[in-house]
């Protein structure tokens, strides 16, 4: 059971860091310093909300998430780990792996020289974990709240032998509308259509979502830009220690079978994806960590 008054009594940095129930029962970090907002659910290690003070919120959540235990939460960014999609083997298994589905504990809480808030959250293995996933590892979550957002999986393989795992920081970025948005960065890529089931190379200097599109960009560390002309802004997507930057929309027909999306849910994001799946696992010999970030923010405007 999760003890507010306990984390409180822990972790809360007055006018800073707090926690509370917000949706139904899932307890929530609520930060706000000088250069944003932001929610993080402890079910999940899941952020659902950053509001740098000069925008709106740049994450999208769905009115129809669930906030319960055993469902993952739609919107904001849902961790995947250790495994990206479908289970290879057992497909009773959860989509996406566990570390959606279970809660994690508060390791600390900080703010730095700058004024940015440093929340760090942790899952070790478990008999919990074990019934889906055999190995012995340690995952952190650090979160920055500054004027960008900085999410860094960090996974640590305890146990005696190596394992291999995928995994993603699945944002949902909150748009005026999909077809008034276009996202550049990818040009020249190949890609894996998990609609087609086949590759492909991104010709167009900007992509423009049309329909439903679920592209996973191969071998790719650099950084892309979702131009949203309607909102005026651009939102800058980097990334560290990841290869693959996955683009989702359902389009109309999938979400209208979504349960926790609405029939037009899809009109109004796009996921772009930090992920390291398909030909680029990360392989852990007993003892070695490795990271995967997420880089949220606004592009500077250059006058
Ligand atoms: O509904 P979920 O499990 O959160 O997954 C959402 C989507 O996540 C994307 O990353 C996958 O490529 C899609 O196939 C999937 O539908």
């Amino acid at each position: 059971m999760v003890d507010i008054d306990e984390l409180d009594d822990k972790f809360s940095i007055e006018g800073e860091v707090g926690f509370a129930e917000l949706e139904e029962d899932l307890v929530f970090i609520t930060v706000s310093n000088k250069y944003a907002d932001a929610d993080i659910c402890l079910y999940g290690a899941h952020i659902t909300s950053f509001r740098p003070h000069n925008s709106m919120d740049l994450l999208w959540m769905s009115p129809d998430s669930c906030f319960e235990v055993g469902k993952a939460i739609r919107g904001g960014i849902p961790v995947c780990f250790p495994w990206f999609g479908p289970h290879k083997t057992d497909e009773e298994k959860p989509q996406h792996g566990f570390a959606r589905l279970m809660y994690w504990d508060v390791l600390s809480t900080a703010t730095n020289p700058a004024g940015e808030t440093i929340i760090k959250l942790e899952l070790n293995s478990s008999e919990e974990t074990k019934a889906y996933w055999a190995h012995d590892f340690r995952a952190e979550m650090t979160i920055v709240v500054g004027k960008t957002l900085v999410e860094t999986l960090k996974i640590t393989n305890t146990s005696a032998v190596s394992f291999d795992y995928t995994c993603a920081l699945h944002t949902y970025y909150s748009l005026s509308a999909i077809e008034s948005i276009t996202i550049e960065g990818l040009k020249g890529l190949t890609y894996y259509n998990q609609l087609t089931r086949e590759n492909g190379v991104q010709e167009e200097e900007k992509l423009e979502i049309t329909d439903g599109l679920t592209r996973h960009y191969l071998n790719t560390e650099t950084p892309v830009i979702i131009d949203d002309s309607a909102f005026r802004r651009r939102i800058k997507v980097d990334k560290k220690g990841s290869k693959v930057t996955t683009v989702w929309n359902p389009g109309a027909e999938p979400c209208a079978k979504i349960g926790d999306l609405s029939d037009d849910g899809y009109e109004t994001f796009v996921c772009v994806e930090a992920t390291n799946a398909f030909d680029y696992p990360i392989h852990l010999a007993p003892g070695e960590s490795f990271e995967t970030s997420a880089i949220i923010g606004l592009e500077e405007k250059i006058f």
